[in-house]
């Protein structure tokens, strides 16, 4: 050990959004790190930050556009020396972190599937013709019309809690939540069913929670490293190099998910019209350490199968 650890006087400072999972993210990451290092929780400050895209409720997320809605804040913090380390759902993170940073941390990934959620259905096939569905995601919403046309999205923002109460309101048929945020939260009295990936391909770095530090900072390197969890940072790698490569802006339907089967990788991946009226996917199969490489040869795939323009319809 070549650090000082943190102490209740000198402690390390955690930033984090201050929803529900959010907190629970950041307890599991002080956890962690207490039980790693055999110290006391009070080595540990967790710092609530709010961030643009918690103030801003009453829009759709697309309108207001943006990288980095939920993180800015937290990264100015990060960088001023307010906080050491932010726990995010890598789910959120943009492939690039500003100057300075790091966000290579990941714990160890939590199920990666997605939730119907509904007091009356089992799943997508059991809703009845036209029936109304609730999700603030393009990427759910593309899936869902490309398998069923006759359905009827409607935005549905807000926490978990917030997404429930709706449907509970009769607002909508059933909603659409990770599985990862329900288990964390552990929600088990919610009514749900988890999808088969083969049915709905999750979002690029579901369930996945990441840990973010200042690129200089010796102390948060060698505490996050006791931490890290190598098969989820293999995955994601791959993930998010298929990413990166697509260019995802937030406004882009994409989903892809990289599995570990021994010393090989498995990654799939798929690009939707928002309209849900074309989808493009495929797989690619490789040693886990080109797994880069590989996520970025699934997009070049993708994006040739699509053709100029398929991503470019929000700028019309
Ligand atoms: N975009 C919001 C968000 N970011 C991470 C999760 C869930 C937890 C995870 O995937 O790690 C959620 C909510 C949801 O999709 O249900």
């Amino acid at each position: 050990m070549t650090i000082d650890l943190p102490t209740p006087a000198k402690p390390l400072n955690i930033g984090t959004r201050g929803s529900p999972l959010a907190l629970a993210q950041a307890h599991e990451t002080r956890e962690r790190l207490a039980k790693a290092f055999d110290l006391p929780f009070e080595a540990f400050t967790i710092v609530v930050i709010k961030t643009t895209g918690d103030r801003i409720i009453d829009r759709p997320l697309k309108e207001i556009g943006g990288k980095g809605l939920f993180t800015r804040e937290i990264e100015d913090d990060m960088l001023s020396g307010k906080i050491d380390i932010a726990v995010h759902s890598m789910k959120d993170m943009p492939v690039l972190q500003p100057g300075g940073l790091l966000l290579d941390t990941y714990l160890p990934r939590e199920d990666v599937r997605d939730a119907f959620i509904s007091p009356e259905f089992t799943g997508i096939a059991q809703l009845p013709e036209a029936a109304i569905v609730g999700t603030s995601s393009l990427r759910r919403r593309a899936q869902l019309l490309n398998r069923r046309p006759d359905l009827n999205v409607v935005e549905f923002r807000g926490n978990l809690q917030t997404r429930l109460k709706k449907l509970d309101d009769g607002v909508a048929s059933c909603t659409f939540l990770a599985m990862a945020g329900l288990n964390r939260l552990r929600m088990d009295e919610v009514p749900k069913t988890a999808i088969d990936s083969t049915d709905m391909l999750p979002a690029i770095a579901q369930g996945a929670i990441g840990i973010e530090r200042r690129a200089n900072d010796m102390r948060a390197a060698e505490m996050l490293a006791a931490i890290h969890d190598t098969q989820t940072g293999q995955r994601l790698a791959a993930e998010r190099a298929f990413l990166a490569e697509l260019d995802g802006s937030c406004e882009t339907p994409i989903a892809g998910l990289a599995e570990l089967d021994g010393d090989t990788l498995h990654l799939r991946g798929e690009v939707l019209r928002p309209d849900g009226s074309v989808s493009h996917a495929d797989q690619i199969s490789g040693p886990i350490s080109d797994g880069a490489t590989m996520g970025k040869a699934l997009a070049r795939t993708l994006l040739d199968r699509a053709g100029p323009g398929f991503f470019d319809w929000h700028t019309n």
